[in-house]
C-alpha cells in the first residue's frame, strides 16, 4: 500500500481529453501509466464521461478551458510534469476559418509551450499528423516511407500548415530552460489517418450508406493507399513516450515519429469497409463509378456552394478539392522508429483493433434506431 502510495507520484496533463483521440489517450493513462496521481484533462467542451473517472484512485482533475487563452492553459499546466498536447481544430471541411485553425492549433501550441517554460514543466508530448508531411499539393506518392523519407511537404491548406507550424514550435522548444533551470524535452508524434471507437467520419460514411439503401460508391481507384493507425494504439504511443521521455531524453528530444501498427495498407474506401461491411454496407464497383475531371468538378461545386451559402447555413460535404486529394494520393508509412527508440510495439492487434470499431459502429447503428 505505502509502495503504490509512492509510487503514484506523476501529474499528467492532457490538452483536448475530451476528443476522439484525447479520450482513449486518458483511458489508456488510467490504465497502463503505474505512476499516475493526478490526471487533469483540459478541454474546451467537457465530456459527462469524465464523471465515471472520478472514483478511481487517481485524482481526475477536469478542467475546462481554452488553449488559446496563455493565462488559462498556464494555471493548467502549473505543477504537471508532463503534458500531451492532443488539443487542436481537426477541419479540412471548411467549417471554421482559417484564422481560427491557425490560432488554436499555432497560437494553442505556443501557448502550452511558453506554459511549461514559466512554469518548469520539463516534458512535452505534442500531436502532430501524417499531414505535416503529406499528401503535397502536387499529388506525390509517399509510398511505406518512413521519417527519412525525403518528400516535398509543400501545403496551402490551413490544417496542414497549421499542423506543420505547430511541429515546428514543438521541436524547436526542446532544451529550452524551463523555470528552475532544466531543459525542456518535447517530441511529436505523427498518427497517419486514425480509426476506431469514436471515430466521427467513419460514423458519417456509416450513415450515408444507410441513407443509400446500404450501399457507398466507389470514387477512389483500390490501388490508392492511405495510410490508417488504430486509435488504441495511437493512444498507446502517447503514454510510452510520455513514460520514457525523462529516461531517454537524449535520443527522444526534437525527434518526431509516425504512429503505427499492423493495420494493413489499402485505400481509404476498402479500408473503412473492414468495418462497415460486417454492419451490413456493401462498396459498389471495383472501379471508380464516376470519372475522375467529374469528381473534381463536383468538389470544386461543393466549395462554391459552401461559398454562396455560408450566409444561410454552414455547408460542409465530406467531397472537396482538398479532401479528394488527399483521398486519392497514395500516403503510407512503414517505420520502426517507434520500437528502436522507447520500445513501441502495438498494444492491440489488427484483428482486435477491427473487431473493436466493428463493435463501436454496431452500437452507433443500435443506437441510432
Ligand atoms: N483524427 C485523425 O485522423 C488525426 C488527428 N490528429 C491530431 O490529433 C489530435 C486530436 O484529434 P481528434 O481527436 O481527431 O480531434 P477531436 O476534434 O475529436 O479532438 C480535439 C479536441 O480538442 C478540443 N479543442 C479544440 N479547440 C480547443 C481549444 N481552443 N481549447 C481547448 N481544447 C480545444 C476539442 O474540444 C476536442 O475535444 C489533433 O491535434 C489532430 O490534429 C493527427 C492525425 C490524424
Ligand atoms: C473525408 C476524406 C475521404 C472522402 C473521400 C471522398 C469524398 C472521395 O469519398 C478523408 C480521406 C483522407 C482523410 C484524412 C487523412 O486520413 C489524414 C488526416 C489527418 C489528420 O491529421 C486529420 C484528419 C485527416 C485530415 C483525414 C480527414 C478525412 C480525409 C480527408
Amino acid at each position: 500500500m505505502a509502495d503504490s502510495a509512492q509510487a503514484q507520484k506523476l501529474v499528467y496533463l492532457v490538452t483536448g481529453g475530451c476528443g476522439f483521440l484525447g479520450e482513449h489517450v486518458v483511458r489508456m493513462l488510467l490504465q497502463q501509466e503505474p505512476q499516475l496521481r493526478e490526471l487533469r484533462i483540459f478541454d474546451l467542451h467537457l465530456g459527462p464521461w469524465l464523471e465515471e473517472l472520478k472514483t478511481g484512485p487517481v485524482q481526475v482533475t477536469a478542467i475546462q478551458g481554452d488553449v488559446t487563452q496563455a493565462h488559462e492553459v498556464a494555471a493548467a499546466v502549473a505543477g504537471a510534469h508532463v503534458v500531451i498536447h492532443t488539443a487542436g481544430l481537426v477541419d479540412v471541411f471548411g467549417k471554421t476559418s482559417p484564422e481560427t485553425i491557425h490560432e488554436v492549433n499555432v497560437q494553442g501550441t505556443r501557448n502550452v509551450i511558453e506554459a511549461c517554460v514559466q512554469t518548469g514543466t520539463r516534458f512535452l508530448v505534442y500531436t502532430s499528423s501524417m499531414e505535416v508531411v503529406g499528401p503535397n499539393i502536387k499529388g506525390q506518392p509517399f509510398y511505406r516511407g518512413n521519417e527519412n523519407t525525403p518528400y516535398e511537404a509543400v501545403h496551402r491548406h490551413p490544417y496542414p500548415c497549421s499542423k506543420a507550424l505547430a511541429e515546428q514550435l514543438v521541436l524547436e522548444a526542446n532544451g529550452r530552460k524551463v523555470l528552475g533551470g532544466l531543459p525542456l524535452v518535447t517530441c511529436a508524434l505523427r498518427p497517419t489517418g486514425i480509426y476506431g471507437e469514436g471515430h466521427q467520419i467513419m460514423r458519417d460514411f456509416y450513415h450515408q450508406g444507410l441513407r443509400l439503401g446500404g450501399r457507398l460508391f466507389r470514387a477512389i481507384p483500390a490501388s490508392v493507399e492511405h495510410g490508417r493507425v488504430y486509435v488504441g494504439n495511437v493512444a498507446w504511443m502517447h503514454v510510452l513516450v510520455a513514460r520514457e521521455l525523462e529516461h531517454r531524453a537524449a535520443l527522444m528530444g526534437g525527434q518526431v515519429y509516425f504512429c503505427y501498427d499492423n493495420s494493413p495498407y489499402k485505400s481509404y474506401e476498402d479500408f473503412n469497409m473492414e468495418f462497415l461491411g460486417p454492419c451490413g454496407l456493401r462498396l459498389v464497383g471495383t472501379r471508380p463509378l464516376l470519372p475522375y475531371w467529374l469528381l473534381l468538378f463536383l468538389a470544386a461545386l461543393n466549395v462554391l456552394l459552401q461559398w454562396l451559402l455560408r450566409p444561410l447555413l454552414l455547408y460542409a460535404p465530406l467531397l472537396n478539392p482538398y479532401t479528394l486529394a488527399m483521398a486519392n494520393t497514395t500516403f503510407t508509412v512503414s517505420t520502426d522508429k517507434a520500437r528502436r527508440h522507447f520500445g513501441y510495439e502495438p498494444l492491440f492487434s489488427w484483428e482486435e483493433s477491427r473487431t473493436r470499431t466493428i463493435r463501436w459502429v454496431q452500437a452507433v447503428e443500435g443506437s441510432a434506431q
